[in-house]
């Protein structure tokens, strides 16, 4: 009777054991985001991913800036086709474009606004030194001349004032994922001064629109916004390749897009960004994502 016990007792023990093994076992919320294939791409992945892109795929910078720059101005020209309705269908853009490959982006989304009707403007302070900047922003900079779109390259006259009374809408290249704050100057200026310009003046409620290249400038990648630094409150955000950490801090009101249409799926899968391709419709270059369904 004894030995039927033990032997009762040992099998229960195992059934537990093998029991627990079964059981789902809860996922860490990275884990969760990893297996989705929807993961946010950390600053240093970001510049992996990129660096990847041009190494083992073999693209060129122009290529992926060419694509990334037309995703911007395709959203862009989407997401505040209203206003451009109120506006005769045609909007005043001004594009600010920083020292580095965001800046690019934003001459490249200038030229297709050029081209979708629209009336942008650049303003571009510091372009890259190097042979290889010279040739590429020098080349972007030819083709928004020969469209007649104007380039500023002095910021200091753009007081928020001067933005509010010059745009309808202002596309954000300053900074990518390679900003480490706190922005110097002519930039910590111009931010500010944008900041301003795209909150509500008290007098009339009017502001322009802000749209940010792949993340807000001024903002931390990882961290978002700094304290005692001035803060964007972009309308629109478009993400390239895969959302930042940072989206972690975007409001409600925030309309986020996605572009940049062109990793392979072995390389997005390494970085676990690969359930982003699925979401775009069709030949759509750029997708608008709904927040309640991302899983961070
Ligand atoms: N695969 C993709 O997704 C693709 C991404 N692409 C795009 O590239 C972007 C990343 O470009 P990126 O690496 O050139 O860096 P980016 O963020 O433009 O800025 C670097 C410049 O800013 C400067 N700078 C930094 N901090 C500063 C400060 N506090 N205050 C003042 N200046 C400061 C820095 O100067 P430095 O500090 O080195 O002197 C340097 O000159 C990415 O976000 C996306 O938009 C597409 O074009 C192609 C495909
Ligand atoms: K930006």
């Amino acid at each position: 009777m004894r030995a039927i016990r033990q032997t009762t007792r040992a099998a229960s023990a195992a059934w537990q054991r093998m029991a627990s093994d079964l059981a789902p076992v809860p996922m860490s919320a990275a884990a969760a985001r990893a297996s989705s294939g929807l993961s946010l791409l950390r600053a240093d992945d970001a510049a992996s991913v990129d660096a990847e892109l041009m190494s083992s795929p073999g693209f060129s910078v122009d290529q992926l800036m060419e694509l990334a720059g037309l995703a911007v101005a395709t959203a862009v020209h989407k997401e505040f086709e209203g206003l451009a309705a109120e506006r005769g269908g045609c909007l005043r853009v001004l594009v600010l474009c920083g020292p580095g490959n965001n800046g690019g982006d934003g001459l490249v989304a200038a030229r297709h606004l050029a081209h979708f009707g629209h009336k942008p403007a650049v303003v571009y302070p510091r372009m890259g030194s190097s042979d290889e900047a010279k040739r590429l922003f020098g080349n972007l900079l030819r083709q928004l001349e020969d469209l007649d779109v104007p380039v500023v390259r002095d910021a200091t006259p753009y007081s928020a004032d001067v933005i509010r009374s010059s745009a309808d809408v202002v596309v954000d290249a300053l900074f990518g994922f390679s900003f480490k704050p706190p922005a110097r100057e002519p930039f910590a200026s111009l931010l500010a001064a944008v900041a301003e310009a795209a909150s509500p003046a008290e007098a009339d409620g009017e502001c322009v629109r802000l749209a940010s290249v792949d993340v807000p400038s001024g903002w931390e990648v990882n961290d978002g916004p700094q304290e005692g630094s001035p803060a964007l409150s972009p309308h629109c955000v478009v993400s390239l390749t895969a959302p930042k950490p940072f989206a972690r801090r975007l409001g409600a009101a925030t309309a986020h897009w996605l572009g940049g249409r062109f990793v392979p799926p072995s390389l997005a899968r390494r970085f676990g960004v690969e359930g982003y391709a699925a979401l775009y419709p069709a030949a759509e270059q750029v997708v608008r994502l709904d927040p309640a369904a991302m899983p961070w």
